[in-house]
């Protein structure tokens, strides 16, 4: 088990290649126990892949990946699940035609321990597992929705819901507030606080640089499926080569003003 001061996850020379593509080329890294570690970059630059990788939806082309002192390297999604890594995705993956509580009870089934024999009879454990992650994300009272005609907001909190059933130590959050307004991602920030006061490690990718920047403990930028900087949220907008490749001088402009208020308040 990792202690505090050992990392939960190490990343060494992780690579995939799609044909001549390096989609992740040689990324190194290392997430400690309750950090928040975010992840920006250009569209393209290997964010996504990065995540299948580690979390076992696409083999690795190269590169050794430990977590919690197992090396999962060659482990399937499935394993990787029990083992206590839990993921989001960038687009809505629930089971359309089911109920909010039946999407989060398939999660809770098959997610936090292997299944010898198939089925849905579910144990007193699963579903307490299944009530606390749909109170945990605030969707109690939409429990007998069927997903498809949730909106935008609540499906995301679902996906999150189906991975806090999973009982994670780590989670994968890709892109959680893209496409939500101001408020909704005042509420997914608030929600990714609480993962965090719960001792749940997190990994995101995102776009909106204030949601990153203001949760993150530490910042990634990758391009071209490598990692370009590495450092504290405030020297993001600081850094020349992430100016020139992602931000732009613009929104730097815009991110520095933001962190020197932040100083003075
Ligand atoms: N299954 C695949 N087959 C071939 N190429 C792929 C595959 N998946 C991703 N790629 C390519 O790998 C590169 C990295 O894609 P990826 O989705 O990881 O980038 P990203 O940083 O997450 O981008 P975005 O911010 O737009 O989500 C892109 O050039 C993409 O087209």
């Amino acid at each position: 088990m990792a202690g505090s001061d050992t990392p939960l996850l190490t990343c060494a020379q992780v690579s995939r290649h799609f044909g001549s593509l390096a989609a992740v080329d040689g990324v190194s890294l290392q997430v400690m126990p309750g950090e928040v570690l975010g992840i920006g970059g250009p569209n393209g630059a290997g964010k996504t892949t990065f995540f299948d990788v580690v979390t076992g939806i696409t083999a690795p082309s190269g590169g050794r990946i430990r977590f919690d002192g197992h090396d999962i390297t060659t482990w399937g999604a499935d394993r990787i699940c029990h083992a206590g890594v839990a993921r989001t995705f960038q687009l809505n993956a629930a089971f359309d035609h089911l109920t909010v509580q039946e999407n989060v009870q398939v999660a809770a089934q098959f997610g936090r321990t292997a299944r010898r024999f198939p089925g849905l009879w579910l144990s007193d454990t699963t579903k307490t597992a299944v009530q606390e992650a749909l109170e945990f994300v605030g969707l109690g009272a939409k429990r007998q929705m069927i997903a498809r005609d949730l909106p935008v907001l609540d499906r995301k909190l679902l996906m999150i819901a189906g991975a806090m059933a999973t009982n994670p130590r780590m989670i994968f959050l890709d892109e959680p507030v893209g496409g939500l307004n101001t408020d909704e991602i005042d509420h997914i920030q608030a929600l990714v606080r609480k993962m965090q006061a719960r001792g749940i490690t997190i990994v995101l990718i995102e776009h909106v640089m204030r949601f990153l920047l203001s949760l993150s403990s530490r910042v990634i930028i990758m391009h071209h499926g490598q990692v370009i900087f590495e450092g504290r949220p405030d020297q993001v907008a600081e850094d020349q080569t992430v100016v020139e490749t992602y931000l732009g001088k613009g929104a730097a402009g815009r991110l520095k003003s933001h962190f020197s208020e932040a100083d003075h308040v």
